[in-house]
C-alpha cells in the first residue's frame, strides 16, 4: 500500500452504489494511506497507527480491509492494556507512541498509568467503532459485504501470469505425464496462452488466458492426469463416530482429517474445523495456501509469489457482492499465522488483509469440491470448462487428489475441456450461461454455447422475418390493414 498509484485503477469494493469521490480527495487519501503505512513499517506495535490507516480505508471504501486494519488496532490495544497489568507498557521516551518498557522505566507514578489506560482504552473502543462501521449485524452476525477487486497498490509481477510461472507449469505437467502413463516419461498436456483464441478486434487482452492442451494424440478413457495438492480442506469426522461434523454438516470417515498421519503436531488443524463448523473446508483451504508460502518461501516473501498462488488466476466478477466474516476470515487467519506460522502480524506487510483478500479471490475460481471436502489442484486448475468437455475428474476420497481421464480420442494440439458444473448440462444455453456465470464471471465461450446461441439466433432472425413475410402478404392479398 506504499507504491504510488495510477488513480484509473482505483475501484472501490464497497457495494452500496454511493457518488463517486471526488478526484483531488481521492489523490489526498490515497497520499494518506501511503503515509500511514510508511508509519505502520516504522512502528508496528502503534494501534493508533492501524486505527488512522484503517479509517483512511473506510473513507477509500474499501470495508473488508477497514475491517483488517481495525481488527489489528483493536488487538494492540487490548495487549497494551495488558501489559500495562503487569506495568509492561509505557510511553516511549519523546517518541510519541506506546512502546514496551525497560525495567527501570517500568516505576511509572499512577497518574500516567491512569493517562495511559485511558488513551488506550479509548483507542480499543474507536477500533472497535470502526469495525463495527464496516460490518452488519444482520442477517448474519458480524459479516460484511464487498465486491472482489484488483487492488490499484498490486505490484504488476503479481498482476498477470509471467513465462517464468508457465515454465515451472509446464514442468510440473511433464512430471505428471510420466506418472499418469506409468512408464516414467513423455508429456500428455501443456499450459498455453490465448486458450480461447486472439480476440479478433483486438480490444480484449488474452494473453493472459490460460488452457491446457493435448501434446500428443490421447486414446479414449486414458489416465491424463493425477494431480495431489497440498491445498485441500475437509470438513472432518464428526464427534463419537458419527459421520455429522461438529456444528452440523457431513462429516468425512477419516478420523485424522483435516490433518494428514505425516503432519506433526505443531500443525494440528483441528480447531478450525472446530471454529468454522460447515465452512471448515473453504476456511482449511486458505489456511493451508498461507501454511505453503511460509513452508517453502519463509515468511519475508509476498504469498502471492508462491508458484501455487501466482499461477491461478483471480476472481473479480463485476456485480457479485460477496460476504466476509470477522470471526472466519479476519480473526482466525491472523491468529493461525501467530500461532502456526510464525508471522508477526504487525511488522510484517506480506500478510496484510490485501495479501488475504487477494489470495481469497484466487482459491474462488480455481478450487473443486464438494460439501464435504475442498482442493485447490495444482495442474488441474488450469483446465478451463466446457459444456460438451472431453475429459472427466474425479475427486479422491482422500480429498486431495484429482484424477482426470479422456472421455474420447484427442488429436495432439487440443484444448483438454472438463465440466465444471454436471448438473447444468441438460438446460439450454440461457440457463447454462446464468449458472456457470459464478464461475467463470462471464458468458461461458464453449463450442457448446456458442453453437446453441447461433442457432438461437438463427431462429429468432427466422422467426421476425416469418413476422414480416406474414404481414407482406396481407397487404399485397389486399387484406385489411392491422388497426393500431
Ligand atoms: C479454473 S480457471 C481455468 C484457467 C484459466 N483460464 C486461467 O487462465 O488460469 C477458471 C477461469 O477460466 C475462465 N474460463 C474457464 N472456462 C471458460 C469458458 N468456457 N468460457 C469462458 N471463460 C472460461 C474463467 O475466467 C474462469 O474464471
Amino acid at each position: 500500500m506504499d507504491r504510488p498509484i495510477d488513480l484509473h485503477d482505483y475501484q472501490p469494493t464497497l457495494p452500496d452504489n454511493l457518488n463517486p469521490l471526488d478526484p483531488a480527495e481521492l489523490a489526498t487519501l490515497f497520499d494518506g494511506l501511503r503515509i500511514q503505512t510508511r508509519h505502520i513499517a516504522a512502528h508496528p506495535y502503534d494501534p493508533n497507527t492501524w486505527l488512522q490507516r484503517g479509517i483512511t480505508l473506510m473513507k477509500l471504501r474499501y470495508p473488508e480491509l477497514a475491517v483488517g486494519d481495525g481488527y489489528k488496532a483493536g488487538l494492540l490495544a487490548g495487549e497494551a492494556l495488558k501489559g500495562l497489568g503487569d506495568g509492561k507498557w509505557g510511553l516511549g521516551a519523546r517518541m510519541g507512541f506506546w512502546m514496551l518498557l525497560e525495567d527501570d522505566e517500568a516505576e511509572e507514578d499512577g497518574w500516567e498509568r491512569e493517562m495511559l489506560r485511558r488513551y488506550l482504552d479509548g483507542l480499543q473502543r474507536k477500533a472497535r467503532e470502526l469495525v463495527e462501521q464496516n460490518l452488519e449485524l444482520w442477517p448474519a452476525f458480524e459479516e460484511g459485504r464487498f465486491r472482489r477487486r484488483k487492488y490499484p497498490w498490486m505490484p504488476p509481477e503479481f498482476a498477470s501470469r509471467g513465462d517464468e510461472v508457465l515454465r515451472v507449469i509446464n514442468d510440473e505437467f511433464k512430471d505428471n505425464g510420466g506418472r499418469a502413463l506409468r512408464n516414467g516419461t513423455g508429456q500428455i498436456c501443456s499450459v498455453r496462452r490465448h486458450a480461447f483464441g486472439v480476440d479478433p478486434n483486438g480490444e480484449k487482452p488474452t494473453h493472459d488466458v490460460l488452457g491446457v492442451f493435448a501434446t500428443r494424440e490421447i486414446a479414449p478413457d486414458s489416465t491424463i492426469l493425477i494431480d495431489q495438492s497440498r491445498i485441500w480442506g475437509c470438513n472432518g469426522p464428526g464427534a463419537a463416530g458419527s459421520l455429522e461434523n461438529l456444528n452440523g454438516g457431513m462429516g468425512c470417515g477419516e478420523p485424522i482429517h483435516p490433518n494428514l498421519p505425516s503432519e506433526d503436531t505443531s500443525l494440528d488443524l483441528r480447531w478450525i474445523r472446530a471454529a468454522t463448523g460447515k465452512n471448515a473446508r473453504c476456511s482449511l483451504v486458505f489456511m493451508r495456501a498461507l501454511l505453503c508460502a511460509i513452508q517453502d518461501g519463509g515468511v519475508d516473501r509476498n504469498s502471492l509469489s508462491h508458484p501455487l498462488i501466482a499461477r491461478l488466476t483471480p476472481c473479480y466478477p463485476a456485480e457479485r457482492i460477496h460476504r466476509f466474516s470477522l470471526a472466519n476470515d479476519i480473526a482466525l487467519p491472523h491468529t493461525f499465522l501467530r500461532t502456526q506460522g510464525g508471522v508477526d502480524i504487525f511488522a510484517n506487510p506480506f500478510f496484510d488483509t490485501w495479501v488475504f483478500s487477494t489470495i481469497s479471490s484466487r482459491i474462488l475460481s480455481n478450487s473443486c469440491g464438494d460439501p464435504l471436502a475442498e482442493c485447490l489442484s495444482p495442474l488441474f486448475s488450469l483446465f478451463n470448462h466446457s459444456c460438451e468437455p472431453n475429459v472427466r475428474w474425479e475427486l479422491h476420497k482422500d480429498h486431495r487428489t484429482v484424477v482426470v481421464r479422456s472421455v474420447g480420442r484427442m488429436r495432439a494440439g487440443e484444448q483438454l475441456f472438463v465440466e465444471y458444473d454436471a448438473f447444468l448440462s441438460g438446460e439450454g444455453v440461457g440457463r447454462r450461461r446464468e449458472g456457470l456465470w459464478r464461475w467463470l464471471e462471464g458468458p461461458c465461450g464453449c463450442g457448446r454455447c456458442l453453437r446453441e446461441e447461433e442457432e438461437e439466433e438463427g431462429r429468432r432472425v427466422d422467426e421476425k422475418m416469418e413476422g414480416v413475410e406474414l404481414g407482406k402478404g396481407k397487404e399485397w392479398d389486399g387484406g385489411e390493414k392491422p388497426v393500431l
